[in-house]
C-alpha cells in the first residue's frame, strides 16, 4: 500500500512545514502508478532527449532570472555569468545538471515538479502511450522534467530560489510514485538536478557519450553549457603571459630561455588551467541579421553544423517576424550524384533548442535535399506529427519556405545568370523535384528553368521552342517548295491546283495543331552517334540525363501541350536523311525489301523491324530507333519490376535503320550470296544496338568474338 500524501495547497503552510526542517514524504498525487515504466519504455531509441529537457529547463530558469533583473525585481550578483554545467560521474553513475537560474522554493517544487510537471507528463503519456511510431511526436516535446526517469532510478533536486529569505530545498524521488522533500544545503541561487542512472543508461555517465548528446540537442542553446567529468585530472595549457585573462587560473609562471643557437630575450609564459569551452554557440548565425553575416561565416557555419567540407553552392537566409516568427539558413549543397544520395538535412529548432531533423510536415519534401537550420518558435510542437500535417499554420510555414526558395532562384536567374548557369546541373534535380511535388513552386519557377543543349549552352524552354519551331518552319517551307515543283512538273492546271489548295486548307483546320518536337539526350556517351548526326545537320537537342528527367518530361508535356519530347534515337529526323527521288522510288523499295529479308534471315528473327533510309551521314551504316511511346512504355515496365516480361507485349522492339548510302549496306545488296553476309549483318545489328542500349552479357560476348573473327580476316 502506498502512503497517501495529503496535498497541501496553502503555500504558507508548506513554508511552515519546510521551515520546521521536517522530512516531507509523499506520494505523487496522480493515480497512474505505471507512468514510470511507460516513460522508460517509451521512444526507447531516442530516450536521450532527457538531456535536452533538463538543459532547456536550466536555460529557461536563467532567462527568467535575467528578466527579473531587468524588471528590477532582483539584482544579479556582480560578474554574473549565466551557465549550465553538466557533470558526469562514471564511478557514482550519476549525471548532474547545474544552472544558475532562478531556483525554486519548496512550494514551487511542490507545485511545478510534483504537481504540474507530473500531471503534464501523465496526461501526455496517457494521450500518446498507444501511438505507434508512425504517429510520432515531434521531438517528443512535453515530457519535460520527468523524462529524467527514462534513464534514472532516482532523481534529486537541490535548489535555492532567488527570493529573499528562501531556504534551500532537497527533493528526491526514486522513480516510483513517492518522493521526499526536506531542507537542502545549496548555498547559491539556482538548481542542481542529479540523476542516478539506471543500469541500462550508464552510457550517459561517459563523457564522450554525454558530449555527443549535448552537441546534438544543445549546440545552439542560448546559454553557455560546460561539460566535465567529476574528479577528472585538471588539464593545463601554457600560453604567453601577455594573453592571460582575469578569468584564468594561473598555476605557474614560466620563463622560457631562447633555445641553443637562437637569439633573443627569454619568453614569459604562464601555465593556466585549461579554459572551459562551451558546447553551445549562444548566438548562432541564423539569429543574426543577414546584412551582418559574411560569406566566410556562412561557410564556416555550414561546415560546423553539417560536417561537409565541400563548400555549399549558395544559401538563403530566412528572416521573418510577421505574421510568424521564423529564422533559418538553407544551403544548396554541392551534390556529387555519382557517389552520394541526394539526401539533405534540415534541422528544426524551437528558440535555439534542437527538436528534430527532417520534419517533413514542416519542411516541403522537395527541400529535404537541402541542408539547413530552421528556427520557428511559433510551431505547435506539442502535437503528434499527423496533427501537424493538417495544421493550417504549419502549412503556411511550409509555403513560406518554398516561396522564399523560389524567390531566391528567380532572383539569381534574373540578376546573376552566369552563376545560376554554373550551379544549374547541381541544383536542377532538386528544382525539378520541387516542380513535380509542389504546384505553386513549379508555377513560380517555370520561367527560370534551364535546359542544356548539345553545345552545352543553357537555354530556356521558350528559346528551345522558338529554335525548334524555326527549324520546323524552314523544313516545312522546303517541303512545300518541293511539292509545288512536283505538281508543276506533273502539269496540273491552275484550277486544279487551286481546288486542291482549298481542300488542304480545310483539312488543316480540322487537324490538331502540329506539336513542336524537342529532341533530348539521356546519355551523352551512349547516344554520341545520334548526337554527331544531329550536330552535322545543325540540329539541336537538349541534355536530360538525370533520373528525375523522365518524370519531368511528362510534367512538361502536361504543362505545354504544344510540345512533344522525343529521345534523340526515337526517330530519324527528317533533316538527317535525303529524300528518295520520285524516279528512284521503285528501285529503292526493292532494295529495301531485299535488305529486310536478308537481315531477318541472318538474325533469325522474322519480326525484326528494318527500315532503309538514305542517311546524309555516310559514315553511319546502321542505327536503331525506338519510338518514344514504346520506349516510355518499356521504361514504365522496368519501373514496375516487369522487366522479365516480353517487351514486345507492350510495344515493338527497336527498329534497325540501315543507311542505303553506306558501302557495307550496298555490299549486302550486291553480294547476297557472299559468305561474309551473316557476319556483316550481325555486326551491323550489334553496332546499332550498342549506341541504343546496353547489350546483354550473351550479346556482348558474341559481339566481341565476332569482332575478333573480323580482325582475323585482316590477317589473311
Ligand atoms: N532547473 C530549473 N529551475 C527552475 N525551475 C525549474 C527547473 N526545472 C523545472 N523547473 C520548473 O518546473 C516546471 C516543469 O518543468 P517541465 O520540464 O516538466 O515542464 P516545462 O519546462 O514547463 O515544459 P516542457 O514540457 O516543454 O519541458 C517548469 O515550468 C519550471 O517552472
Amino acid at each position: 500500500m502506498q502512503k497517501e500524501y495529503k496535498r497541501i495547497t496553502d503555500c504558507e503552510q508548506i513554508k511552515k512545514e519546510c521551515s520546521k526542517m521536517a522530512v516531507k514524504k509523499g506520494t505523487l498525487s496522480i493515480d497512474s502508478e505505471n507512468i514510470f515504466p511507460i516513460i522508460k519504455k517509451w521512444v526507447y531509441s531516442d530516450h536521450d532527449i532527457f538531456v535536452r529537457e533538463l538543459v532547456s529547463n536550466g536555460c529557461d530558469a536563467i532567462t527568467k532570472l535575467k528578466k527579473l533583473d531587468m524588471m528590477g525585481e532582483y539584482e544579479l550578483p556582480e560578474g554574473y555569468k549565466p551557465k549550465i554545467e553538466v557533470i558526469v560521474n562514471p564511478e557514482e553513475k550519476t549525471m548532474k545538471f547545474i544552472d544558475n537560474g532562478l531556483g525554486m522554493t519548496a512550494e514551487e517544487v511542490e507545485e511545478y515538479i510534483t504537481q504540474i510537471a507530473f500531471s503534464g507528463a501523465t496526461q501526455f503519456l496517457e494521450k500518446y502511450k498507444d501511438k505507434t511510431t508512425e504517429d510520432d511526436m515531434i521531438g517528443h516535446f512535453g515530457l519535460g522534467f520527468y523524462s529524467a526517469f527514462m534513464v534514472a532510478d532516482e532523481v534529486q533536486i537541490d535548489t535555492l530560489s532567488y527570493k529573499e529569505g528562501a531556504k534551500p530545498v532537497h527533493w528526491a524521488s526514486e522513480g516510483g510514485t513517492e518522493y521526499e522533500m526536506q531542507e537542502g544545503s545549496r548555498t547559491t541561487v539556482g538548481s542542481e538536478i542529479t540523476l542516478y542512472l539506471n543500469e541500462d543508461s550508464l552510457e550517459f555517465a561517459n563523457e564522450y557519450r554525454a558530449r555527443e548528446v549535448l552537441e546534438r540537442y544543445c549546440s545552439f542553446m542560448p546559454v553557455e553549457i560546460f561539460l566535465s567529468r567529476a574528479n577528472a585530472e585538471p588539464e593545463y595549457d601554457t600560453i604567453d603571459e601577455a594573453d592571460v585573462l582575469d578569468t584564468d587560473t594561473v598555476v605557474e609562471h614560466i620563463t622560457e630561455e631562447p633555445k641553443e643557437g637562437e637569439e633573443g630575450e627569454p619568453k614569459q609564459k604562464a601555465k593556466i588551467v585549461r579554459r572551459p569551452v562551451s558546447i553551445s554557440d549562444i548566438h548562432p548565425l541564423w539569429t543574426k541579421n543577414p546584412s551582418e553575416c559574411t560569406k566566410e561565416e556562412y561557410i564556416e557555419f555550414y561546415r560546423k553544423v553539417f560536417m561537409d567540407y565541400k563548400e555549399p553552392l549558395f544559401w538563403i537566409h530566412l528572416n521573418m517576424d510577421y505574421p510568424f516568427n521564423l529564422k533559418g539558413i538553407l544551403y544548396f549543397p554541392k551534390i556529387n550524384t555519382e557517389y552520394e544520395s541526394i539526401e539533405g538535412k534540415i534541422k528544426l529548432y524551437n528558440n535555439q533548442v534542437f527538436i528534430a531533423d527532417n520534419i517533413k510536415e514542416v519542411i516541403p519534401e522537395f527541400l529535404m535535399v537541402l541542408k539547413g537550420v530552421i528556427d520557428c518558435p511559433d510551431l505547435p510542437l506539442n502535437v503528434s506529427r499527423s496533427a501537424l500535417q493538417n495544421d493550417g499554420f504549419v502549412n503556411k510555414v511550409a509555403d513560406y519556405i518554398s516561396k522564399k526558395v523560389a524567390d531566391k532562384l528567380n532572383g539569381m536567374f534574373k540578376t546573376d545568370r552566369e552563376n545560376y548557369e554554373k550551379y544549374w546541373d547541381d541544383i536542377s534535380p532538386f528544382i525539378k523535384f520541387g516542380c513535380l511535388k509542389d504546384e505553386k513552386f513549379g508555377e513560380k519557377m517555370k520561367d527560370s528553368m534551364l535546359y542544356k543543349n548539345l553545345e552545352h549552352k543553357y537555354l530556356t524552354l521558350e528559346d528551345i521552342i522558338k529554335e525548334a519551331k524555326g527549324e520546323a518552319e524552314v523544313e516545312e517551307a522546303a517541303k512545300e517548295e518541293a511539292a509545288k515543283n512536283e505538281e508543276s512538273k506533273a502539269g496540273n492546271t491552275e484550277a486544279e491546283a487551286k481546288s486542291e489548295e482549298a481542300e488542304s486548307t480545310d483539312a488543316d483546320a480540322e487537324k490538331e495543331p502540329e506539336k513542336t518536337r524537342i529532341f533530348y539526350v539521356t546519355d551523352e556517351v551512349q547516344q554520341s552517334q545520334y548526337i554527331n548526326m544531329f550536330k552535322a545537320q545543325g540540329q539541336d537537342a537538349i541534355i536530360l540525363t538525370h533520373n528525375i528527367d523522365s518524370a519531368f518530361i511528362t510534367y512538361l508535356e502536361q504543362k505545354h501541350q504544344e510540345v512533344q519530347f522525343l529521345r534523340i534515337d526515337a526517330d530519324v529526323h527528317d533533316s538527317l536523311k535525303d529524300e528518295v527521288a520520285e524516279d528512284e522510288k521503285e528501285a529503292f523499295q526493292k532494295t529495301a525489301e531485299s535488305l529486310v529479308e536478308i537481315f531477318r534471315k541472318e538474325l533469325g528473327n522474322d519480326k525484326l523491324e528494318v527500315k532503309v533510309e538514305k542517311l546524309k551521314d555516310d559514315k553511319v551504316a546502321s542505327m536503331a530507333v525506338l519510338s518514344e511511346e514504346n520506349r516510355r512504355m518499356q521504361e514504365m515496365m522496368k519501373m514496375y519490376g516487369m522487366s522479365g516480361m516480353d517487351p514486345s507485349m507492350f510495344g515493338s522492339q527497336a527498329t534497325l535503320v540501315l543507311n542505303a548510302n553506306h558501302p557495307l549496306v550496298q555490299f549486302l545488296v550486291e553480294h547476297k550470296r557472299s559468305k561474309n553476309v551473316p557476319v556483316i549483318c550481325k555486326q551491323l545489328y550489334d553496332l546499332a544496338m550498342l549506341a541504343h542500349k546496353p547489350l546483354s552479357p550473351e550479346e556482348m560476348t558474341a559481339f566481341v568474338q565476332r569482332s575478333n573473327e573480323i580482325m582475323m580476316l585482316l590477317t589473311k
